[in-house]
């Protein structure tokens, strides 16, 4: 037991210690606003239920530094919900204030109805928050921390339950300092749902894992909301919050500039759509000859260019390109080994929101180039 206590007192003061390095951190730099067809009002969609968090014009500053400026979400019981944006951008600032573990500047934030402003304590227990850069004891087994962190709840879960919905149970006696950097990241999850909260915060889950451990979390991020608990993701990664999340804003120089289902915000661009056509060496050129030539004549093609890759050309154009594309490559009897539409993402919803290319590593400095 005396060991435990140890483990116990030294856990609490690396979790401390990591919210103290979270306060230091000091940066400065200008806020960026941009406003566009894309944003949508936070209003309520007709028939949804009373949404789970409501945060409203949200700002926060540090000193001089304006991390979070304006920002309104609202997220709906059980969804996977996203906040998306570049390092700097103002991600954590905005769920940690979310949390009531800073006070905002102004705004408002309702969990379940509760200002978490006024009343932190009030949501303590319904939230359960995996924050960037937790760091618990070398030597503390995953067990071991699973079941200290229960013991700060009057209704924890059961940690053998956590332990199996995670895939932890085979580690359970394994030291913390041993787990690979996928397992740490599943314990950090299993203790930010030990209190049994009804919203997880879960904070760039899938830094530094490897493919294979980054698809692997999240499946299980999925299996967390097949349980009933609605997911609040923090992420600068597009694809992570393609594949995982319901909706999402997009966060960039502490403003949103984008919300909504990822393919909603990538159906709503109204930019050229591409296709790809790959043909044998023999009739490359040829191709390349009726598609320059179609490019040229038809209203919906607007370019066929080289894609880079021998034998490959790139026709761009309306929503109608691909009509135009089949008739005249059959018309010329020419037969191409290879079709594909080149998809739109959220990163070309970035760039046509806030006129840069998406750099999740850009930071302050670099978007503060990018302003002048
Ligand atoms: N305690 C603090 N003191 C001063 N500035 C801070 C503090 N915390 C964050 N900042 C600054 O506020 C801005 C927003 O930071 P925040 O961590 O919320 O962004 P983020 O989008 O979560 O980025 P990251 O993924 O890099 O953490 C950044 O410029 C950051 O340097």
């Amino acid at each position: 037991m005396a060991v435990v206590g140890g483990l116990a007192a030294a856990a609490l003061a690396a979790v401390v210690l990591d919210r103290l390095l979270l306060d230091a951190r000091a940066s400065c730099g200008l806020t960026l606003s941009i406003t566009t067809h894309l944003t949508t009002p936070h209003g309520r969609r007709p028939g949804m239920a009373e949404p789970i968090v409501e945060v409203s014009n949200l700002r926060k500053t540090y000193g001089e530094k304006v991390a979070v400026d304006d920002v309104s979400f609202t997220v709906e019981p059980g969804e996977i919900f996203g906040i998306l944006g570049p390092n700097g951008a103002g991600k954590t600032t905005t769920v940690e204030t979310l949390a009531g573990l800073r006070h905002a500047d102004s705004g408002t934030v309702r969990v379940l109805g509760i200002d978490t402003q006024r009343d932190p304590e009030a949501v303590r227990d319904l939230l359960g928050v995996q924050l960037q850069e937790a760091a618990l004891h070398d030597k503390i087994t995953v067990g071991e921390a699973l079941r200290l962190f229960a013991s700060f709840y009057a209704d924890p879960a059961d940690p053998a339950e956590l332990l199996d919905l995670l895939d932890l149970t085979r580690h359970e006696d394994v030291q913390f300092a041993r787990l690979s950097g996928g397992q740490k990241q599943r314990l950090s999850i299993a203790l930010a749902l030990v209190g049994n909260p009804r919203i997880a915060i879960l904070d760039e889950l899938t830094t530094g894992l490897d493919p294979q451990a980054r698809r692997a979390t999240w499946d299980l991020v999925e299996r967390v909301r097949d349980t009933g608990v609605t997911i609040l993701l923090v992420t600068h990664f597009m694809d992570e919050a393609e594949r995982l999340c319901d909706r999402l804003v997009v966060i960039d120089g502490g403003r949103v500039v984008a919300e909504g289902t990822p393919a909603g915000l990538v159906d709503g661009l109204e930019d050229d759509r591409t296709v790809v056509v790959r043909f044998a060496p023999d009739d490359a050129a040829r191709a390349a000859a009726v598609l320059t030539d179609l490019a040229e004549r038809h209203p919906d093609v607007h370019d066929a260019s080289d894609a880079g890759t021998l034998g490959e050309i790139a026709v761009t154009g309306s929503r109608r390109v691909l009509f135009a594309v089949v008739p005249a490559l059959a018309g010329a009897d020419l037969v191409p080994d290879d079709v594909r539409t080149v998809s739109k993402s959220l990163e070309d919803v970035f760039l046509a929101v806030t006129g840069r290319r998406y750099d999740p590593q850009a930071g302050d400095a670099l978007v503060e180039g990018a302003r002048s």
